[in-house]
């Protein structure tokens, strides 16, 4: 998918948000969208996820199985949790037992599988964005626009998202994203892009901090005789600490997705504890 020449304002005389905006998404790619308040990341993703149409220029190439997590969730829908996924994942194409299936484990995956038969207006609001972004995970998408779908959720389900994002990346997905924690999936993304004026710079990746910066310490012990996962996220240093223990030493960045990480392995691996690194700046969330 490549855009050429993308301009977007609301209204007819309104000021341009976007403007002469040219970007190639290449396939199975973690994308960082940075900018300040108000500065248009949430138009670039909408015209990205095609729920919005450019004012001037095109967007080339075919259209890729798109999902979305928009940064408000509509969530006065007449659905259950279930219900609404089971319906999407229709929507997306899958049949009715596969998105039941989809949904019943993505539920699981994000600690919500008891708010399955709940009503969306009756769910909290750390629980209606699980839904939010599960309904954009069963379907697999080729193209994935995630708007600060963190937000709100706990720390064992943003780790988990982390998770799901690194995976979706690795099985050949775009994964398109705005956080406000510039430490996000640090040192994961493959482009950072800053929304700059009405136009768009390509920020180096590093920028979000993925080497420098504070780091923590995290006590494991899995199963007798099991290995550490391959792939953790943050490529954690290692040590052994006795009792059949490791150490895991990771920047803060990666900490929520590492644990997130551990703690849905199959086996899953027991944190015994967890410190900052002695000499860091005290800067971790
Ligand atoms: N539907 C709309 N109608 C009119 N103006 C809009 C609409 N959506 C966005 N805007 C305006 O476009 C500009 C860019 O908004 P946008 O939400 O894309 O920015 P953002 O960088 O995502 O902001 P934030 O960081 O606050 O989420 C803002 O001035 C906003 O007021």
């Amino acid at each position: 998918m490549r855009l050429s020449g993308v301009g977007r304002r609301y209204g007819l005389a309104g000021p341009w948000v976007l403007r002469g905006v040219d970007l190639g998404l290449p396939r199975r790619s973690l994308v960082r969208v940075e900018g300040a308040n108000g500065t248009g990341k949430s138009t670039l993703l909408r015209l990205l996820a095609g729920i919005d149409a450019p004012t001037e220029g095109r967007i080339a190439g075919g259209r890729p199985r798109t999902a979305y997590v928009p940064e408000r969730f509509p969530a006065a829908l007449p659905f259950t949790a279930a219900g609404y996924l089971v319906h999407l994942g229709r929507i997306h194409g899958l049949r009715r037992t596969e998105a039941a299936g989809r949904a019943q484990e993505w539920l699981s995956r994000f600690g919500a599988a008891e708010h399955a038969r709940t009503p969306l207006a009756e769910l909290s609001k750390g629980t209606s964005q699980k839904v939010a972004v599960a309904q954009a995970l069963l379907a697999e998408p080729e193209l994935l626009v995630l708007d600060e779908a963190w937000t709100g959720l706990d720390t064992a389900a943003r780790g988990e998202l982390d998770r799901a994002v690194t995976e979706s990346v690795a099985a050949g997905s775009t994964v398109v994203f705005v956080d406000h924690d510039p430490r996000r999936l640090a040192g994961a993304a493959d482009t950072a892009l800053r929304v700059e004026g009405t136009g768009l710079v390509t920020a180096s990746p590093a920028s979000a901090g993925a080497t420098a910066g504070p780091r923590v310490r995290i006590e494991v012990a899995g199963p007798a005789g099991t290995k550490l996962p391959a792939g953790l996220p943050g490529a954690p240093v290692r040590a052994a600490a006795g009792d059949g223990a490791l150490t895991l030493t990771v920047a803060s960045a990666h900490s929520d997705a590492l644990l997130g990480a551990l703690l849905t392995a199959r086996p899953p691996w027991h944190i015994r504890s967890l410190s900052a690194v002695p000499g860091d700046h005290d800067e971790a969330a």
